[in-house]
């Protein structure tokens, strides 16, 4: 096995060829898909009289345009119903893995594949959907493609591409009281920029990783794609192969202990050269919030709205766009901002331990009076188990809705979207102009025990006050 990074062994493992342009051609190990950016790459095969190549190698699910309520088909949105059929149609036709509403497995792609064992360390896996990324938590090298890229994976379970650099993004140190893997993700987005990561991968190493679970770590590795990183991973250790074992497609038997060994082999050298190293203080992470319309534009929750003066050059014209759009005036503290709607669930933070620490602070006490709130568990499974131990039934006590697992508002495509100018405190990884349904709509992210705490008060606030 050749030496160095995790990203350069995986990467060197699974190259087929050097292309005319010299880019890679890199083998795929899983493809995943879903109902927005399959059905036209289907559509290319079949124009094309391709097959399939590795149908076994591509798993699909539907998450998107899922209604979170009323689950009855036909979906009312007749676009919607008809991505699902597209899915349902090409799945059948071409022997494909779908897991479908009701059969216990479906969710979010990027919840799935983790909880059924199909990520697993030292894979390539690509998928139509930037958040693909997530998978890196597990020491994969994961990242997201466009439509043409997927017919490619169909048809040749390649994909050309060109190597990316890279950066050794290490936190040292136990998160404060209050302080979760969101915080630290929005936190290096914050401190190195939304464009901060285009042409590297991110490996994400220290101690302050090493102590988290795989879902936190999940989370930390979700958002490498909104710091412009198009994959962001941590290297596999015992925290990931506890995760791992006995899962459904994880190595069983004499296997497992193979895998292990060889899961530990394509771990970074020690002595592996990096191209760049940046490296953080886990004590100096704030809760964050973001009052902008990047990622990048997160703040503590006890600073204010940076004014354009206290800017670099290169920030001003974003944020005099944010301050309009956002309504927000710069030099005001963040903590007070009314919210309308409260969400809790996506790729990012709709995970078991999310609900369970979201769960702990909505305990014994009310949804504020006007606010919408909800919890969008991100797959069956998650719900299953939530219910399992009596969360649904904290948060219903609370005045939370209780819904079906699927992306809901965190993009909108399906009937959960904010209404005007309504803002929103959410977990979710996206606060871009209309994300969240409504073209004058606005987001704040943060994290899932944040949204609480933003819930019950009506307004942004600290979570370190709900603290017992
Ligand atoms: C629909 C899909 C193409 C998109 C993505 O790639 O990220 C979505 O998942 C998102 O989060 O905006």
């Amino acid at each position: 096995m050749s030496k160095g990074t995790l990203f350069d062994k995986v990467w060197d493992l699974h190259t087929v060829g050097t292309l005319a342009s010299g880019q890679t051609q890199l083998f795929i190990g899983l493809h995943l898909i879903h109902e927005v950016t399959s059905p036209q790459a289907f559509a290319m095969i079949r124009e094309r009289g391709l097959k399939v190549l590795f149908p076994e190698r591509t798993v699909a699910t539907v998450d998107h345009i899922v209604p979170t309520e009323n689950q009855a088909r036909p979906f009312a949105d007749t676009l919607a119903e008809e991505m699902m059929q597209a899915l349902e149609k090409s799945c059948q036709e071409h022997q494909i893995t779908f897991y479908n509403v009701g059969s216990g497995r479906q969710g979010i792609v990027h919840a799935i594949a983790p909880e059924l064992g199909l990520t697993q360390p030292g894979m390539t896996i690509a998928c139509g959907d930037s958040h693909t990324s997530t998978h890196g938590a597990f020491g994969a090298i994961a990242f997201g493609i466009g439509t043409s890229q997927v017919r490619d994976v169909l048809a040749s379970q390649t994909l050309a591409l060109s190597k990316l650099k890279v950066r050794r993004i290490e936190v040292d140190g136990t998160l404060r009281p209050g302080v979760y893997a969101k915080d630290v993700i929005l936190h290096i987005i914050r401190k190195l920029g939304v464009k901060g990561g285009v042409g590297y991968a991110y490996e994400y190493a220290g101690s302050t990783f090493e102590q988290m679970s795989m879902e936190e770590r999940m989370t930390v590795c979700n958002m490498s794609i909104e710091g412009g990183a198009r994959c962001g991973y941590i290297n596999p250790d015992r925290v990931t192969y506890d995760y791992l074992k006995d899962r459904e497609f994880a190595p069983q038997g004499d296997d497992w202990e193979k895998a292990v060994t060889w899961w530990d082999n394509i771990r970074s050298d020690a002595d592996a050269e990096y191209d760049d190293v940046v490296v953080f203080d886990a004590a100096e992470i704030p809760p964050t919030v973001t009052w902008g319309i990047t990622p990048g534009q997160g703040i503590g929750v006890d600073e204010s709205i940076p004014t354009p003066d206290s800017l670099p050059d290169s920030e001003r014209a974003i944020a005099e766009e944010a301050y309009r759009y956002m309504k927000l005036q710069p030099g005001d503290p963040i903590k007070g901002t009314k919210v309308d709607v409260c969400f809790i669930g996506s790729c990012t933070n709709g995970r078991l331990s999310d609900l369970r620490e979201a769960a702990k602070f909505a305990k014994g006490r009310q949804v504020y009076q006007g606010i919408k709130a909800f919890i969008v568990p991100a797959s069956e499974q998650i719900k299953k188990e939530a219910e399992a131990e009596g969360l649904d039934k904290i948060f219903v006590e609370a005045g939370f809705e209780w819904r079906n697992p699927g992306c809901s508002m965190c993009l909108a495509m399906n009937p959960d979207k904010l209404q005007g100018d309504q803002i929103s405190a959410s977990s979710s990884n996206r606060n871009f102009k209309g994300r969240q349904g409504s073209s004058e709509g606005r987001t704040l992210l943060m994290s899932p025990a944040m949204v609480v705490a933003a819930a019950v008060n009506g307004k942004v606030s600290d979570v370190r006050e709900l603290l017992p």
